[in-house]
């Protein structure tokens, strides 16, 4: 009476087959989130913010909390978050966080994740930069690939020397980055410490910044030095990659080129913010 038909055993075989090519293909996925901080208060007030710690404003904060039910929506699951180490993304990650349910799973700090250092533009108006050197020479310190704009030295408050969280590192003299600079620190950290933990099935969480994402992107999506020089990312917005088993990106339905990844959320209001971080110089 326990006896099953040939075409029975073969129903459950073909079945555990497809289970198990299932579990190989979700074991050859790789999911990584990357959320750029939600507006902050330098932002706002359209100030070249670099690694000042300044805080989200207002409208940030629901940015942020937004950008976490965008995720919790999808129903993705972080079991790992890394941040810099400015308020802007900490709390930005925090409300993330929060929205998942996810505030339990590791959280690492890491320099290496901060906004691109904007040297002794820091604090500055940018439209008052513009009005003094140009839209021209703005563009070129805000989004060259690698001209830097003008450095600060070890008298200024904005030196990482003068800033206790960068202690214990050396720092030159005289200090600025640019994009590509940038990239000589964000692509190494992405290999050596995140790199694993996606190879190890693990779903990744960035929070971070606009010029600290663009590197990374550059380096996912593999994207040309003048191409990158027209990317803006918008603020409190998630972009999800899938990443095949060598976690090259697999192109997502709706991405924005030259980005390979997806942005959570309406699409047209995420164009128009990508349109509003490239007309803060206008
Ligand atoms: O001021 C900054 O640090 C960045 C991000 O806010 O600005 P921009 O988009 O001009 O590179």
């Amino acid at each position: 009476m326990f006896a099953i038909s040939r075409s029975s055993a073969l129903l459950v075989s073909r079945a555990a087959f497809r289970r198990s090519f299932a579990a190989v293909q979700a074991a050859d996925k790789h999911t990584l989130v990357l959320v750029r901080h939600g507006e902050s208060t330098w932002n706002l007030e359209n100030v070249f913010t670099g690694w000042y710690d300044c805080p989200l404003s207002e409208k940030g904060h629901g940015e942020a909390q937004d950008g976490g039910k965008l995720i919790a929506a999808e129903g993705i699951k972080a079991d790992i978050a890394y941040t810099s180490l400015l308020k802007r993304a900490i709390r930005t990650l925090w409300h993330v966080l929060e929205q998942t349910d996810r505030m339990w799973i590791p959280v690492n700090k890491c320099w290496e994740l901060n906004e691109r250092h904007y040297g002794a533009l820091q604090g500055l108006d940018k439209q008052e930069t513009v009005d003094k050197y140009g839209k021209d020479q703005v563009l070129v310190w805000r989004r060259s690939y690698d001209v830097p704009p003008p450095p600060v030295d070890k008298s200024s408050p904005h030196h990482p020397a003068n800033d206790e969280r960068y202690s214990g590192r050396e720092w030159p003299e005289e200090f600025t980055e640019s994009l590509a600079t940038t990239l000589e620190r964000v692509v190494p950290f992405y290999e050596s410490e995140i790199v694993p933990k996606l190879k190890a099935g693990s779903t990744v969480l960035i929070a971070a910044h606009g010029n600290s994402l663009r590197a990374l992107v550059k380096h996912l999506d593999s994207i040309d030095e003048s191409t990158i020089a027209e990317l803006n990312i918008p603020t409190g917005t998630p972009l999800v990659y899938e990443l095949d088993e060598n976690l090259k990106p697999i192109p997502q339905p709706n991405a924005i080129a030259p980005l390979q990844g997806r942005y959570l959320g309406d699409q047209d209001a995420i164009r128009q913010r990508i349109e509003g971080v490239k007309n803060q110089t206008k």
